[in-house]
């Protein structure tokens, strides 16, 4: 991933305007997050480097509840969200959140592709986990209306064997028209839905040849995988806090209880090497989770 991009020029070599909704994040606080991005060589084989991202309110939420989108970060740590998204190679979020929010999960950073930057250098790979093929992705969903307009990728979207004869012919047509697909990841059905091991998903967008996945939400993708035997499969973490409380009712992160082996309750994940990073009224907390 770049981090100085050739600016787009037109015809005549005169550097084409980045849109309006353009965002700037300073090289100086770009430093500061140098230690947590992905830097080849990555060490696990196999598998991507692997960023676990959210902005929460001091109460734990990511929305004041479930089905909406609730806009915690600031501007400037909104800006610091689209620079990581211009380090990755790719976006993941879950089902609940593209549902939830439409989002546009392109980067629109200065200088990337779309925003100032030829073609779609440094746009990141939106991935969707829909293992039963829930998101009704159209023409009109915001990622690919994006897409469409050369300032985003076409979404891959993770689902499960058993529903990829239920996807909707649009869904696909849609996809494929924007450099989007499904891409099918081994599952066990678990109480009528199909589980996936977070592995299988990494591993099979390394296979596809993506080596830096962030992964952004929602709240059932995360305590999914800030579970102990997950650990290994995250790198970093890069949390911004937002001064506010939700309230009850929130969709929020709170992963499942953790025992020791004489059944005592212990913390279920802990952070080490951690650097925090005030951005305007917000703190982005940067760490790496302690193996269990
Ligand atoms: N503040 C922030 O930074 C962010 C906030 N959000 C917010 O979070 C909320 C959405 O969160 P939530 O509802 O929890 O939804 P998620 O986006 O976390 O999606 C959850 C769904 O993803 C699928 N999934 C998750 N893990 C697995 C797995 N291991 N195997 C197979 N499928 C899996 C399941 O789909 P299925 O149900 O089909 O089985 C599950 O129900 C929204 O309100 C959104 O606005 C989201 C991202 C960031
Ligand atoms: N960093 C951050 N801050 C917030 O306040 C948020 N609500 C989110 N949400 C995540 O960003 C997506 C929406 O942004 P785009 O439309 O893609 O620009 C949303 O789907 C969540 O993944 N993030």
């Amino acid at each position: 991933m770049s981090s100085l991009l050739p600016a787009a020029t037109d015809t005549t070599g005169t550097p084409s305007p980045a849109p309006r909704d353009t965002l700037h994040f300073p090289p100086t606080h770009q430093a500061q997050l140098a230690p947590y991005l992905p830097s080849p060589p990555n060490t696990k084989p196999s598998l991507p480097h692997v960023t676990l991202t959210f902005a929460t309110s001091l109460d734990s939420a990511l929305s004041l509840a479930p089905g909406t989108q609730t806009f915690l970060s600031g501007p400037q740590s909104k800006a610091m969200t689209h620079f990581l998204r211009s380090q990755h190679a790719a976006i993941l979020i879950g089902v609940g959140t593209a549902i939830a929010d439409d989002p546009s999960l392109n980067c629109r950073l200065e200088g990337v592709g779309g925003f100032g930057g030829e073609g779609l250098e440094g746009q990141p790979r939106p991935v969707v986990l829909d293992p039963m093929g829930r998101w009704d992705v159209n023409g009109e969903s915001k990622v690919i209306r994006l897409a469409r307009e050369g300032k985003g990728r076409g979404p891959w979207v993770v689902t499960a064997e058993k529903s990829v004869g239920g996807l909707v012919v649009e869904g696909r047509e849609v996809l494929g028209r924007t450099g989007g697909r499904y891409i099918v990841v081994p599952s066990t059905e678990v109480g009528g839905r199909e589980a996936m091991e977070w592995r299988d998903v990494f591993s099979t967008l390394h296979d596809l040849g993506i080596r830096s996945v962030m992964v952004e939400g929602g709240a059932g993708v995360i305590n999914g995988l800030l579970e102990p035997r997950n650990a290994e499969l995250v790198d970093s973490v890069v949390v911004t806090v937002a001064p506010t409380w939700l309230g009850e009712g929130g969709v929020v992160v709170s992963p499942p209880k953790r025992f020791d082996q004489d059944g005592k309750r212990v913390p279920t994940a802990r952070l080490k090497d951690v650097r925090w990073i005030p951005l305007g009224e917000d703190v982005v907390m940067c760490g790496r989770l302690l193996a269990s």
